[in-house]
């Protein structure tokens, strides 16, 4: 009896198994191995969800908000209840530390915990007319069936941060995961039934963007598309949605400079450094992906930052000593090592990793060295195309303006991140840093009630805490005239 899982689509509370009768083999980043297969869903089946949710979402939207709350509150204990399952899930999928796994699994419950605090500040206005008896009031009023498209990083955490926010409103939802980790995202799908969130409230279906994702996007059933992935498919899905004028909330690419002044606490900047680059192998949209050092203290800084890389452990994420585990496919590293060979070719040094780790253990999977280019120019490839994975060009700069001129030098504008303990230098990269989100003596890492949102090409519309929730509703304006 194979230990092979074969998954179906989630429509209306019932799980189905595709009329394509094709799958999609899920495959170990660490071994290689078939863990489980997922169906390969149809476009008709992509309507079928999205004409389930619209009819769910009649009923939902009744409901008073702080009764959908309550039912997200339990799916967010249940996701909770079942951590150990979903972590080693996400481990087995993506490749992600076993470690790293808990904490998504535990964001996951904590995105929809958080939203559902939402519940009860769903605030429109009363306002006085400008015409006699008269007043004006703005409700918030959901918009309907929402898309969702995800990334394969954090596949389950991305999942509940807009489940959350968009049911709370009382949206219905149609989460399409991506097709390389999509297994406990289809978790969610028991997770829902087991607590009582009706049929047809979230439906999550699987197969490729190009059919699946289009195909759900440029219906006119669907009312908004929340995505995070790459640019150019955000670019691509903005275009297909644009149809039919369908609200649009885009997460995407990043290439996030990390910038040290000469008066930084420099132990504290290596460490944030090597973390905000190679955690989760350096998948993470805000990762360091490009880091300046002042010149005056660049050979301090680097001699302690190269031998921490140095002493990072790559191996099987499910044991708890390892520190980084393998990219997630083969495709991506493949890149990292097309990435290196052509930064070498363009005059950098590898100073140390570059290639894939030897041993019996690196045999099968996708493992990669962390790795730290130094002699790298601004003009370099690596300075301006996102890697993604753990690969790290070093540049040293030597004035304020300097090194803003080359931070801003870049198609992106999500995460940015400065150490320095001068007030004047941080208040001035406050204000000429083109990015949404700015770390200040800290790595990267969001926190809900905050807003993640990517200037430039690194998105559109934002997400996470008020301004994030406001996406999922629209605004209805009532002119109330009374007889005197
Ligand atoms: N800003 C942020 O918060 C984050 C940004 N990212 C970015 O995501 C990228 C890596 O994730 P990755 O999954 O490879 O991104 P992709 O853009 O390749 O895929 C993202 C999602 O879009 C789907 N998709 C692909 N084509 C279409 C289409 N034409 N219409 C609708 N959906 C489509 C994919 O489905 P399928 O895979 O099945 O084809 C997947 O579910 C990186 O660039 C990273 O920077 C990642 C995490 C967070
Ligand atoms: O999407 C990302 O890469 C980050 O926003 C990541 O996703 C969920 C975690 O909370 C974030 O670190």
């Amino acid at each position: 009896m194979s230990d092979i899982k074969d998954y179906q689509l989630f429509i209306n509370g019932e799980w189905r198994t595709s009329t394509s009768g094709d799958t999609i083999d899920i495959v170990s980043p660490s071994t290689e191995e078939i863990v489980a297969r997922v169906q390969n869903g149809t476009a008709e089946e992509a309507i079928e969800a999205l004409e389930a949710a619209d009819k769910a979402q009649k009923e939902w939207k009744k409901l008073p908000a702080r009764s959908r709350a309550d039912l997200l509150y339990k799916l967010a204990d249940e996701i909770e209840a079942n951590t150990e399952y979903l972590a080693e899930l996400l481990t087995k999928e993506q490749g992600k530390l076993l470690k790293v796994a808990r904490f998504e699994v535990a964001v996951t419950a904590s995105f929809i915990r958080y939203a559902c605090e939402g519940a009860r500040r769903i605030e429109g206005d009363i306002i006085p007319s400008d015409n006699p008896n008269e007043q004006i009031w703005i409700q918030k009023v959901p918009r309907g069936v929402v898309v969702a498209i995800t990334a394969w990083n954090f596949p389950l955490a991305l999942a509940g941060r807009k489940l959350g926010p968009a049911l709370v409103a009382g949206n219905t939802i149609v989460i399409k995961p991506t097709s390389e980790t999509p297994l406990a995202t289809l978790e969610l799908g028991n997770l829902a039934n087991k607590v009582g969130i009706p049929a047809g409230v979230i439906n999550i279906l699987t197969g490729p963007g190009r059919a699946m994702g289009n195909a759900l996007v440029e219906s006119p059933i669907c009312k908004m598309v929340t995505m995070t992935g790459s640019t150019p498919v955000g670019q691509q899905i903005a275009r297909n949605a644009a149809n039919n004028l369908t609200h649009v909330q885009l997460e995407l690419g990043g290439k996030a400079p990390f910038i040290v002044f000469e008066d930084a606490d420099i132990d504290a900047a290596v460490d944030a450094a090597l973390h905000s680059r190679f955690d989760n192998c350096g998948q993470v949209c805000t990762c360091n992906e490009r880091m300046y050092i002042h010149e005056a203290i660049y050979d301090v800084f680097m001699e302690k930052f190269i031998a921490k890389t140095k002493a990072i452990k790559v191996g099987d994420p499910m044991l708890e000593e390892t520190d980084m585990g393998p990219k997630v496919n083969k495709n991506e590293l493949e890149h990292m090592e097309h990435l290196v060979k052509v930064s070498v070719e363009e005059g950098a040094t590898i100073a140390t990793g570059g290639k894939r780790p030897e041993g019996t253990e690196f045999e099968k999977g996708y493992w990669f060295e962390p790795t730290v280019l130094t002699n790298v120019t601004q003009d370099m490839t690596i300075v301006h195309e996102e890697s993604f994975g753990p690969i790290l060009p070093v540049l040293k700069f030597k004035t304020f303006e300097e090194v803003i001129g080359f931070a801003n030098d870049c198609e992106y504008g999500l995460a940015a991140m400065v150490f320095t303990n001068n007030m004047n230098t941080i208040m001035k990269c406050n204000d000429e840093l083109e990015y949404g989100e700015i770390y200040v003596n800290r790595g990267h890492g969001e926190q809900h009630q905050g807003f993640h949102n990517g200037y430039k090409l690194s998105g559109s519309g934002g997400e996470d805490g008020k301004y994030g929730f406001e996406q999922y509703m629209e605004k209805k304006t009532f002119y109330i005239k009374h007889k005197a």
